[in-house]
């Protein structure tokens, strides 16, 4: 499966237009009365499509259809399934290859042993001719109106793992397929949460080692009246099967949201998860946009007297309030966060212990150009230019070296005007005063966060797509930094290039958090990240590989400000 976001060219302009466009082919059943099975599919992916785009009018994705079976449902009930032909199938599927093959396939209903088989040879020989296919399985069992779709063989069923990127069993479905109790036995009390939890992964892994490469658990049918928690469990690279820590798990729960309308939602989670990914998300952002987007179609029917039951589908979610909680394995966080920066809220930035030193006093409205720098020099260079905040970035040099650059950074900085955040190095940024630190997600699992909260630093999180930025928005950090937005050769950040457009998504969940813009950003890209309305613009090389560094300064504080 390819999961990165495609590089974007430089220009706003440019990244609306030059992306490719997917062809996405769903494979599922009709339902006549519209509200689930490929009508959601198609609704689904078109109006998160459309809405992906901030210009309204780019329909993004093409969509292909492959019907399974003709059903007679409506709200109330079902009652036929009316299966395909595979021949039907077959001819519709060898047309396709040839002018729309498919970037990704959503696979739902599948009415019998036949079109199982069918599909195993399908997508062996396209996984073959493109292995960054990406193959999604709803495997719809029971109708949410009563009554069975299927009597799949689960053996057949198995031999469709290996083809599969994801599949995204609710708790019955998962049961079905793997014969283990989950979290939907009535028997709550006697089975403490953590127990059933184990079940949901045994049962989870057991899927993983038949061959499928990612397992997406909704909680929709748990016995959690108060939260739906959907998981997702795929294995670490290269474990070995008799290793203990060999789930990756990525967890994102919500309030649950009490509504009869949800017929048609878990065809729409699908088709979403499907989408996002075919558009390049990575599985944690996906998982975590579907959710907002699933929580914001059900929360649109609650307490509204409808004549239709059916799922509410909406656009792409940018309301906060739909997001799920990213569950995090965080230890010793400090209760009230980190302090703020102090910018143009009056209150005192901190930064000056000379009450004499008028200057040192102002509060800035912005915090503007963020240079990122390498060495004391270069601090040297910059000091003199008034820069409300710079970062040292020391990598590759020994321990004492590092230590003695941090101590000389605070002392040259200290009564200035300029905050100085230190990468990486937290507990000398804790030894020598520094005014903040600045950590990356991998920093932060070896980081003591109450330590350097309780020695009153500031604190920076990076954060790479809506799924980390809500991770790190739960520490209350002085502020997050979003990245990359472009193309960068000062790191390598395959697969988590942003775009000017998830920028703007993701600047919807800031809350009162200020957000630094990092990555590929030169003067000309500048303008359209400032636009945005991010409160920061962090830059290596277009300041240290400038003809001019001091014009180069001038020219991006007077944009960011
Ligand atoms: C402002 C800002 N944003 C992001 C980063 C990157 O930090 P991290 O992910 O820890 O990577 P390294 O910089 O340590 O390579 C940053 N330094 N500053
Ligand atoms: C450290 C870092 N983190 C994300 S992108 C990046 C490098 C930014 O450098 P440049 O401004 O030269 O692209
Ligand atoms: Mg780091």
């Amino acid at each position: 499966m390819s999961t990165p976001r495609s590089h974007h060219p430089a220009s706003d302009k440019a990244i609306d237009t030059q992306k490719p466009k997917p062809i996405i082919w769903t494979i599922s059943g009709s339902d006549c009365s519209g509200g689930a099975g490929i009508a959601a599919d198609i609704k689904t992916m078109h109006s998160l499509s459309l809405s992906l785009s901030l210009n309204l009018s780019q329909d993004n994705v093409e969509i292909c259809t492959l019907i399974t079976a003709n059903t007679s449902q409506n709200s109330e009930c079902l009652i036929a399934v009316n299966p395909v032909a595979t021949e039907i199938l077959d001819e519709q599927a060898k047309l396709l290859i040839k002018d729309k093959p498919p970037t990704a396939i959503k696979i739902g209903l599948l009415a019998n042993d036949h079109q199982v088989n069918w599909l195993i040879e399908l997508l062996a020989r396209l996984k073959q001719q493109d292995p960054a296919l990406i193959t999604v399985y709803d495997p719809v069992a029971n109708a949410s109106v009563g009554g069975k779709f299927s009597q799949i063989d689960p053996v057949a069923i198995q031999t469709l793992l290996p083809y599969l990127d994801v599949i995204t069993p609710n708790l019955p479905e998962l049961e079905a397929l793997t014969c283990l109790k989950t979290e939907t036995q009535k028997d709550t009390e006697k089975s403490s949460g953590n127990k059933l939890e184990k079940t949901t992964e045994q049962a989870a892994l057991q899927l993983l080692y038949q061959g499928v490469t990612t397992v997406v658990v909704k909680g929709g049918h748990s016995n959690d009246i108060g939260t739906c928690l959907d998981s997702a469990y795929s294995l670490v690279e290269n474990c070995d099967p008799a290793s203990k820590t060999q789930l990756n798990t990525l967890k994102v729960s919500s309030e649950r949201i009490n509504t009869s309308y949800s017929h048609g939602s878990g065809c729409a989670f699908a088709s979403a998860l499907t989408l996002l990914l075919a558009q390049g998300y990575l599985l944690r952002d996906a998982l975590t946009l579907t959710k907002a987007f699933i929580n914001q179609g059900l929360s649109q029917n609650v307490g509204k007297n409808r004549y239709y039951g059916a799922f509410a589908i909406g656009g792409f979610p940018t309301d906060d309030r739909y997001f799920p909680d990213v569950v995090n394995s965080y230890i010793n966080l400090p209760k009230s966060g980190f302090p703020s920066l102090g910018l143009g809220n009056g209150i005192d930035n901190g930064l000056c212990t000379d009450s004499s030193n008028k200057s040192c006093k102002e509060k800035e409205e912005k915090l503007g150009l963020y240079p990122v720098i390498d060495s004391l020099d270069w601090l040297k260079k910059l000091l003199p230019l008034e820069l409300n905040i710079i970062q040292l970035r020391l990598k590759d040099l020994p321990f004492d070296e590092i230590d003695r650059q941090i101590a000389q950074a605070v002392k040259l900085t200290s009564n200035t005007i300029t905050r100085l955040f230190i990468n990486d190095y937290w507990q000398l940024a804790i030894k020598h005063g520094a005014y903040g630190v600045h950590l990356g997600q991998e920093d932060l699992a070896d980081a003591d966060l109450k330590a350097i909260a309780n020695a009153g630093l500031r604190l920076g999180i990076s954060t790479h797509g809506c799924y980390e930025l809500l991770l790190a928005r739960q520490l209350k950090p002085s502020y997050l930094a979003i990245g990359a937005i472009f193309p960068t050769v000062t790191k390598d950040m395959t697969g988590q290039i942003q775009g000017i457009e998830n920028l703007r998504h993701l600047l919807t969940l800031q809350q009162d958090i200020p957000i630094v813009a990092i990555g590929g950003i030169n003067l000309e890209r500048a303008k359209v990240v400032a636009n945005t309305g991010v409160d920061s613009v962090a830059v290596v090389t277009a300041i240290t590989r400038a003809d001019d560094y001091r014009k180069a300064v001038r020219a991006l504080k007077a944009i960011c400000q």
